[in-house]
């Protein structure tokens, strides 16, 4: 069986505090974007997981997709699968794409080995794989708090809007941008921000916490936004721990992109 695993982005980012735990708190909007990642599980005489597409850092024994088959499999009699990832969305990037084939793996696990799980339990699973797993075990818009994994359903649409995601080609380690902030308490909620604001107004308002240490130390993530923000986008950002920068166009356009980076157009569903 096969699944497309979307990437994230994150609609405003706030970093409240460092926690005993060594993770932070935070509060965004997870919002998924149909870049997507190939992925196939199929019950099969011996363990395997595969991979095609671009290079995934570290060794494949270590890979998410197959961290998620052995988690359910600690607690169900699973059979062995062929795991095989067809890998798109660039890593390093703040889009959430081993998360995403984490969470896919065991939605699929779910659908293959008919476990019944339910959608609560499947996020509990996730969570357990990182902080941003829970998101992708559905598809929808969610404000996401704790560190990451407290999830509710948010009401917010793009759909018709014009996406354009762009990784210049730099890799933003997460723990590396995690120890270069100084968390806060935000002046306003990002809920009440979202709720109030329309999108023509989130360019002063909906900020990446992550932006001012990123930018800092890769001037070239900063010039990304810039050039969106040029060239027509009502909202650019970057995602998560960067190194990617989202715009949001009222309308289709085509940009011309160092072919060194990686990019992702396309309208949202
Ligand atoms: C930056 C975001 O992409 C925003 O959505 C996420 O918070 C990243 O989440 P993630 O990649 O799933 O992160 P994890 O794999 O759980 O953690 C990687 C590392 O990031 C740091 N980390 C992550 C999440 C969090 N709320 N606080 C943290 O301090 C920790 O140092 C952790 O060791
Ligand atoms: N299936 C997978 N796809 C990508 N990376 C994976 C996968 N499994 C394990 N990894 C490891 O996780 C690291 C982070 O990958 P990911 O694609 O989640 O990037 P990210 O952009 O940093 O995501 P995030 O938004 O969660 O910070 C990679 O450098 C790689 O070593």
């Amino acid at each position: 069986m096969v699944s497309f695993p979307p990437c994230k982005i994150n609609l405003g980012l706030h970093i409240i505090r460092k926690r005993a735990d060594g993770f932070h708190d935070l509060e965004t909007c997870f919002y998924p974007v149909p870049w997507t990642d190939i992925l196939e599980v199929i019950p099969s005489d011996s363990l395997s997981f595969t991979s095609s597409g671009i290079a995934i850092p570290g060794n494949a024994e270590d890979n998410l997709c197959l961290k998620a088959y052995k988690l359910l499999k600690s607690d169900f009699d699973l059979a062995p699968v062929n795991i095989h990832l067809h890998k798109i969305i660039p890593t390093g990037a703040g889009l959430g794409g081993g998360s995403s084939d984490a969470a896919h793996t065991i939605r699929l696990l779910n659908i293959v080995f008919k476990l019944n799980l339910t959608v609560d339990t499947m996020m509990n699973y996730a969570a357990k794989l990182g902080s941003d797993c829970a998101f992708f075990i559905q598809d929808k818009p969610m404000m996401g708090t704790g560190r990451g994994e407290i999830l509710k359903e948010f009401p917010l649409s793009l759909r018709g809007k014009f996406m354009v995601l762009i990784k210049p080609n730099v890799h933003v380690s997460t723990a590396e941008a995690y120890a270069g902030i100084s968390p806060r308490q935000p002046e306003t909620e990002l809920q009440h921000i979202l709720e109030r604001q329309e999108l023509s107004g989130w360019k002063n308002s909906l900020k990446n916490n992550f932006e001012e240490s990123v930018f800092h130390k890769y001037p070239v993530i900063a010039s990304v936004k810039e050039y969106l923000y040029n060239h027509g986008a009502i909202y650019a950002s970057m995602s998560g721990s960067g190194a990617s920068v989202f715009g949001i166009f009222e309308k289709e356009i085509t940009l011309n992109i160092p072919s060194e980076y990686t990019s992702w157009s396309g309208l949202l569903p």
